[in-house]
């Protein structure tokens, strides 16, 4: 059996801008409603969600089923065992938060490497290698891994090039409400103090020949950050469609 390939990552790599959704609610069928939406990405979250190891991992089964999606998963922290677990789950791209300086950087791929390259542990018959079918695994898994770090710190503007020059990392991701709480704005994601911030973050990036990404459910800002050279935006939150989508139902009925 082939090592499944990473659609994501290389479209990515081709500068090809990738369009997703965030997903928090903890549900694999949720996300396979997601999944047959059309969006190019789909980012299962368990940083700021309820959802943990073993719900992600009916998560991705579900959205399997659906290669023109793929699925990213946000670990809760930059560590060694959560990344070895994921992966083991068979999570071909990864989204690590609150990096800021290089070091982060360098420690949060090494978590996703395995030796003599970087620390991950070695499972034999996991989900990853389709329960030992995938031939030579570990092998040839960094070629279809992604790795996605997250800036969101003042510092971590402050360090985007020295952690875009970083091997291992394929793209970062500006968190917007971290970034503003960083800065003082905390609550809020749209400050014109600090949009202007996102922007040449987004073309820093670029630049340094790294994919920039961002979420924001504004349709304006998204295409303002497309604009500005970001590949992959995730455009929305499964959450957020929900909530806003039936309180509108019921407002047309209720009001
Ligand atoms: O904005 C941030 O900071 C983030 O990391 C966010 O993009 C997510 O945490 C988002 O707020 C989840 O709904």
């Amino acid at each position: 059996m082939e090592l499944p390939v990473n659609a994501f990552k290389h479209a990515i790599a081709a500068g090809r801008p990738q369009i997703g959704l965030w997903s928090s609610i903890p549900s694999n069928y949720t996300v396979e409603v997601i999944a047959g939406a059309g969006f190019d990405w789909i980012l299962l979250d368990t940083e700021h969600s309820p959802n943990d190891l073993e719900s992600v991992f009916s998560q991705l089964q579900a959205a399997a089923g659906y290669p023109q999606t793929s699925a990213i998963v946000r670990v809760p922290w930059s560590d060694q065992v959560i990344l070895k677990r994921y992966l083991d789950a068979g999570v071909q791209t990864v989204l690590i938060p609150f990096v800021s300086t290089a070091e982060e950087a360098r420690a949060a791929v090494s978590y996703t490497r395995y030796p003599p390259k970087g620390v991950r542990g070695v499972g034999g018959t996991t989900r990853a290698t389709r329960f030992g079918r995938v031939r030579d695994y570990t092998k040839h898994v960094e070629r279809e891994l992604c790795v996605l770090v997250q800036v969101e710190t003042k510092r971590g503007l402050d360090e985007i090039e020295a952690i875009c020059a970083v091997d291992g990392v394929d793209g970062v991701f500006i968190g917007p409400a971290d970034l503003h709480a960083s800065l003082g704005y905390t609550g809020e994601t749209g400050n014109p103090d600090v949009l202007p911030l996102i922007d040449d973050a987004i073309r820093r990036i670029r630049a340094a020949g790294k994919a920039p990404g961002v979420l924001t459910p504004v349709e304006s800002l998204a295409r303002r950050w497309l604009d500005c050279g970001a590949l992959f935006v995730a455009v929305g939150a499964d959450v957020g469609v929900l909530a806003r989508g039936a309180e509108a139902l019921a407002q047309r009925f209720k009001a």
